[in-house]
């Protein structure tokens, strides 16, 4: 069985309707209108020892939702999950042993006492033996850059040196999985670098199954080999990178300069369908096609049929593009390939 599996499994909240305003409040406090929202629509998952997974999708896309289900959060509404082969939710404390967690903002350090005291404390928490603890204190330390602050409270951490030690402490205990929500947000280059790093090592030396939810490509690119992609609570793509890249980034897109202006392609490319024409200026324009229905050499050859081609540029298909119109809620899913 898998490391993580789900079977059909289904969130619905009941969330209230409310008008605006005072009058609103009043009124919903006098005869309250619910919905049924379905958060996740029944999904499968499986995850094996040792995966790497982004889990990406827009805003209220269900991420979060199956997080904390899978992490013993949420009670599902449906469906089984299997976490280290047991329901997460049933048997809660089980199961917390046997994660690590980093949820963006939010730390699970202690604000006011030192870091090291809060390794200590969590060191205790998971009744972490000794040689353990000694082993990875001093191997997080060195791998994150934490000397430098190891010694102050969470408080004054900067947001780097605080998502290290969140970090850190999540893996303290070797858990065999760990969540990891959005772990670079807002994080310089350097950070993130070692922060993927970090990833990478316990991921390949300890086989650590990774979960991530990140809005940036770095992260994904750099860390995970499979990608899953859920929109309105459904999994819409679940595959490589790779693969994500010839299904849905279709376009390319050629960057023209040319002698004279070309009326006459501008009205023939505008009125083809798959091809897209944008005009800069008189003399420099790009044409944006569908790499299944043309090559460049077409597009090439037709503007070359209207006069003059000076220089041009070819971008390749995107893959930040589909992030971005993952994240956007606009990945149009007629793009796909056949
Ligand atoms: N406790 C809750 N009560 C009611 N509705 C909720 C609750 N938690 C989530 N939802 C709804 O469920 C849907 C999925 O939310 P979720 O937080 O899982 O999305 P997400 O993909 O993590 O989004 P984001 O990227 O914004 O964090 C949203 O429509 C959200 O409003």
């Amino acid at each position: 069985m898998s490391i993580i599996e789900a079977r059909g499994l289904t969130k619905s909240f009941v969330q209230a309707v409310k008008e605006p305003g005072l009058k609103g409040a009043l009124k919903h406090l006098v005869t309250p209108r619910n919905i049924t929202k379905v958060a996740v629509h029944p999904l499968d998952l499986s995850i094996e020892t040792g995966e790497t997974v982004a889990y990406v999708g827009p805003n209220g896309a269900g991420k979060s939702t199956t997080i904390k289900m899978l992490s013993g959060i949420l009670k599902p509404s449906g469906g089984s999950i299997s976490v280290n082969g047991i329901n997460p939710y049933k048997k809660r404390m089980e199961n917390a042993a046997r994660i690590g967690a980093v949820f963006g903002q939010r730390t699970q350090l202690w604000w006011d006492i030192p870091i090291v005291e809060s390794f200590s404390l969590l060191k205790d928490i998971y009744q972490i033996p000794d040689p353990v603890y000694r082993n990875n204190l001093e191997q997080f330390i060195e791998l994150l850059g934490m000397n430098e602050f190891i010694h102050l409270s969470a408080r004054k951490l900067s947001l780097g040196q605080r998502m290290r030690a969140d970090l850190a402490a999540a893996l303290l205990h070797n858990p065999p999985i760990v969540y990891l929500d959005e772990p670079t947000i807002g994080l310089d280059v350097s950070v993130k670098q070692k922060i993927r790093e970090f990833i990478k090592k316990i991921n390949h030396e300890q086989q650590t199954t990774v979960m991530l939810t990140t809005h940036d490509l770095g992260d994904i690119e750099d860390l995970c080999r499979r990608l899953i992609i859920i929109d309105h609570g459904r999994i819409i793509y679940d595959g490589s990178l790779s693969e994500v890249k010839s299904r849905f980034a279709r376009s390319r897109i050629i960057f023209f300069q040319v002698g004279s202006p070309m009326p006459e392609l501008f009205a023939e490319l505008n009125r083809t369908p798959g091809i897209r024409f944008t005009l800069q200026n008189d003399q420099e324009f790009s044409v944006a096609f569908d790499r299944y229905e043309y090559t460049a050499s077409d597009v090439v050859s037709r503007v070359m049929r209207h006069g003059e081609v000076i220089d041009f540029r070819m971008e390749d298909a995107n893959i930040e593009q589909v992030i971005k119109a993952v994240y956007d809620g606009n990945l149009d899913l007629n793009q796909q390939a056949q």
